[in-house]
């Protein structure tokens, strides 16, 4: 049984992480922390998990207590994984991290997009970005694993197949990408109340997102040149989700784009190519560990749309987490994840 520790377990990713490995068969939770919560029980604050975590409470972080696990997830705001991760990997724990510390190879342009000093540069060697359609021989040994963000993951299980094929034009490619408003996290804020976030929908962060570095690094290596990428997020009056809307002009018409992407991902657990024509939709992969994608060429031109769902929360984050703890601890991949989508 691997002994897993949470940092950040109040949180969305945390409590979904929470949700995720009690059906997982070889691992258990032995450490979950919240500052906030000290002490209180698991199944207290999350109802919907009574019955899994009976015994378990929330403690504060503690380095000799996680230390003790063999893998901890953080589940946490940007520079919690920094601070931590270096003690935490002398003692010979896995760290697979949620957040964007170890996300970008290079710490100046992490500073420059975060808006802090990098606290760990010294890490980013060893540091394994966990997208397991394009890094899985690199996670089987990984001891740091970066988790892709919700948009990064979306967009580049999107558009990866075109650049890696050398069929799409790298200089222009536009990501049109909308989230759910768990996308924002469970702390307090005017932008996610129910009267703002509901029955509305807005752009944000046109002029650079943070996540734009991060899909730009990922395309960059699957063109093998450096691409041109227009990004713009939406937060849209659903709770979880992201629906990518990608653009690029592919102008070899030959190509039988619906073959190349179902051979792409013929091997993928979490991959659905959809049939030609389809237009999936954010709740069929509701809870879900699953990217759906649909590839259309309309009027046979040479601009290329293509659709990708994700749940923000699962293949977005506490999912892809789980899916990379499998490959590093050799065990199946699809361990604990195989669930349907709930669909309302
Ligand atoms: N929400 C999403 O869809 C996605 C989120 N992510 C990333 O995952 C991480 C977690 O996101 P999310 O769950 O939404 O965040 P939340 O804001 O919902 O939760 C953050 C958690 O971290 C804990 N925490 C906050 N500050 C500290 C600290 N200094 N030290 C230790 N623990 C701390 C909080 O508990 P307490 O304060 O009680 O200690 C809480 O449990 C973030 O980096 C986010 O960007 C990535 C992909 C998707
Ligand atoms: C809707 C919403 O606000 N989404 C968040 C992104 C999701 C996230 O958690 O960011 P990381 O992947 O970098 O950890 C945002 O735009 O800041």
């Amino acid at each position: 049984m691997i002994k897993v520790g949470i940092v950040g377990g109040t949180g969305y990713t945390g409590v979904e992480l929470l949700r995720l490995l009690a059906q997982h068969p070889q691992a258990r939770v032995e450490v979950i922390t919240s500052r906030s919560e000290d002490g209180v029980k698991v199944a207290d604050l999350y109802p919907n998990l009574r019955g899994h975590y009976d015994g378990l409470a929330f403690s504060v972080p503690d380095v000799n207590r996680l230390g003790a696990c063999d893998v901890v997830f953080f589940a946490t705001p940007h520079g919690v994984a920094h601070a931590l991760a270096g003690e935490l990997l002398a003692t010979g724990t896995r760290i697979i991290d949620l957040s964007a510390d170890f996300r970008l190879r290079d710490a100046e342009e992490w500073s420059r997009w975060y808006g802090q000093p990098h606290g760990a540069p010294q890490l980013l060697e060893q540091a394994v970005y966990g997208l397991p359609e394009v890094n899985r021989e690199a996670i089987r040994s990984a001891r740091l694993i970066a988790v892709p963000g919700c948009y990064p993951t979306a967009t580049q299980l999107g558009l990866i197949p075109l650049l890696e094929a050398g069929l799409a034009d790298p200089a222009q490619l536009i990501a049109d990408c909308k989230s759910g408003v768990s996308g924002a996290g469970r702390g307090a804020s005017v932008g996610s109340l129910l009267c703002e976030a509901s029955e509305s929908m807005k752009a944000y962060a046109v002029a650079g997102h943070r996540h734009l570095p991060e899909i730009r690094q990922g395309l960059n290596l699957a063109a093998g040149q450096p691409v041109g990428l227009t990004f713009v997020p939406h937060l849209t009056p659903m709770i979880r989700g992201i629906h990518a809307t990608l653009y690029a002009s592919v102008k070899d018409r030959s190509v039988d784009l619906q073959a190349l992407f179902e051979q792409r991902y013929a091997a993928e657990p979490f991959v659905d190519v959809m049939p030609a024509g389809s237009h999936p939709e954010t709740r069929s992969v509701k809870g879900a560990n699953t990217c759906r994608i649909a590839v259309h060429r309309p009027q046979g031109g040479d601009l290329v749309v293509v659709l990708s769902v994700i749940d923000n929360l699962v293949k977005g984050a506490s999912g892809q987490a789980v899916q990379n703890m499998n490959i590093a601890m050799g065990l199946e991949e699809t361990l604990g994840l195989s669930h349907p989508a709930l669909m309302p």
